[in-house]
């Protein structure tokens, strides 16, 4: 990449967590720019090596041989970047205790991923949550800056590293049939769409969707990061009846129905072509 060209890189943003859960969840992402214009360094990140400064420590192929000496990789908070059989960054992410996240990192990472790690941990016993995360900026940018790209653990929507994170579960217009409906589904129904902004009536869960067409509308709305609601119209046991109702209520004659803002948007049709023409975002956004 010409070093005058400016771009920027969406990367996952690992959370501070526990350290048993350092790299089991992150709920955001940040854009990183380069090239990077040489700001002074923050005060907060002073107190790490930098990544280019840290020694690599090999990682023993097989979970269940320990890890290097606590000298060397301490169970104290701190950035961590993880490398390759051939030596590639493919990870950096940020810990209360950054060998037992090494240690959840082994057991679910192949092992050829995790070959050797880099550690750089906080002066302090408690590092204000700032101090971390400037340290994992710092440690990213530095990378991108050489290689011209994130590691690949990094970037948004890759999973390797940390956990996808959990779909809410499908909504349930009643607790079952045995209850007896106060009020009629349709009023139900109303209720539902005008409480959840977003809401996709779909066949089967939004785990496993039982027909392709609502698996591709959910497709979609996960992949422009919707906020969304989905209720099964095949779960006789919960929804007792919306199948027909729905049609009624909205009248439309299939399913997936995508609501938003209680007002019927449209179908998988709709749905894919507002997606082709980018006209999903403003939507959604409304
Ligand atoms: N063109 C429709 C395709 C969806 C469709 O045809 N759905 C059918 C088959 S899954 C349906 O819901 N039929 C009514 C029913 O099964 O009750 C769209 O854009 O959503
Ligand atoms: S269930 Fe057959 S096409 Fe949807």
């Amino acid at each position: 990449m010409a070093s005058s060209t400016a771009a920027a890189l969406r990367v996952a943003f690992p959370p501070l967590s526990a350290p048993a859960a350092a790299a089991s969840s992150f709920s955001s992402s940040t854009t990183l720019r380069f090239p990077l214009r040489r700001a002074p360094r923050p005060l907060a990140v002073a107190a790490f090596k930098k990544l280019s400064e840290a020694s690599p420590l090999p990682i023993p192929p097989e979970p269940t041989q320990p890890l290097v000496e606590e000298d060397a990789l301490p169970p104290k908070p701190g950035v961590y970047g993880v490398y390759d059989a051939s030596g590639e960054l493919q990870f950096v992410g940020i810990s209360r205790n950054v060998r037992a996240s090494l240690e959840g990192h082994r057991r679910k990472v192949p092992a050829d991923l995790c070959a050797s790690v880099k550690v750089a941990v906080a002066d302090e016993e408690t590092p204000d949550r700032t101090v971390l995360t400037n340290a994992w900026k710092s440690w990213m940018e530095e990378h991108i800056e050489s290689t011209g790209k994130a590691p690949p653990g990094n970037v948004a929507g890759n999973y390797t590293w940390v956990s996808a994170p959990q779909r809410p579960p499908d909504l349930r217009l009643t607790p079952g049939r045995h209850v007896q409906l106060a009020v009629p589904l349709e009023q139900l129904i109303d209720r539902l769409v005008k409480e959840n902004k977003v809401v996709a009536f779909i066949k089967g869960s939004r785990s496993a969707p039982q027909c392709g067409f609502s698996q591709r509308v959910v497709g979609i709305l996960e992949a422009h990061g919707v906020d969304f609601v989905t209720v099964d119209v095949l779960d006789e046991e919960h929804n007792h009846g919306l199948r027909d109702t729905l049609k009624t209520y909205s009248n439309w004659p299939t399913f997936p129905q995508v609501f938003v803002g209680g007002e019927l948007v449209g179908g998988c049709d709709i749905v894919s072509s507002m997606a082709e023409k980018g006209e999903l975002s403003a939507l959604f956004q409304k």
